[in-house]
């Protein structure tokens, strides 16, 4: 049986990162309550609304839950607004923003500007080309010491970071029909069989 890895599913594009993750060799369900965090190998978070997801998370009773998860280790993937939930620091937050702050990064979010609020543009992931779908996306602007950037973006700006058991895009890697980064997820960051290998 594959391993489950969950898509929170309060808000955004939960459906495309189920396909992913199923592409990718894990059985994806989508998580909306604290129970659904039980047993998972893994987690998404997707891209969306970050504040919009905030709220959510609190209003449903999942932001202590899911930060006692983090804080025990569950391996985490979060693209776009997933990203900016899971930052140490938002510079333009809104006041009371909810953030899960486990990553060391400061982002700006929908920081590339009106005009070009949404681009495409081939990254080296990895000394591969993939493909980078970014929509209203927030500019990583700082990383902490122990965060690997694996991807930059047209400015030479990190657009995809680890650190330990979390992994973030500013990009969409779901909306790419590319699961090589879902894979990278499974089997490098939570140790879980993958495809490709
Ligand atoms: N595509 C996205 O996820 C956009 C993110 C959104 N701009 C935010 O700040 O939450």
């Amino acid at each position: 049986m594959s391993a489950r890895v969950g898509v929170l599913a309060l808000q955004g594009g939960v459906r495309e990162h189920l396909t992913a993750l199923a592409s990718a060799g894990a059985d994806g369900v989508p998580v909306a309550d604290e129970a659904g965090l039980d047993g998972l190998a893994g987690l998404v978070l997707p891209g969306g609304e970050s504040t919009t997801m905030g709220r959510l998370l609190a209003r449903f009773a999942l932001l202590d839950p899911l930060r006692a998860a983090l804080a025990d280790g569950l391996p985490v993937l979060g693209t776009c607004a997933g990203l900016v939930l899971l930052a140490r620091e938002v510079t333009d937050g809104l006041p009371g923003q909810p953030l899960l702050g486990t990553l060391d990064i400061a982002v700006r979010r929908n920081a590339y500007g009106s005009q070009v609020a949404s681009f495409e543009a081939e990254l080296d992931l990895a000394g591969a080309p993939f493909p980078g779908v970014f929509i209203r996306a927030p500019r990583i602007e700082r990383v902490g010491d122990g965060v690997e950037v694996l991807a930059r973006g047209p400015a030479g700006e990190p657009v995809a970071v680890r650190q330990g058991g979390v992994l973030a895009t500013s990009f969409h890697p779901e909306l790419s029909g590319d699961e090589r980064l879902h894979a990278y997820f499974l089997r490098e960051v939570a140790g879980l069989p993958a495809v490709p290998a």
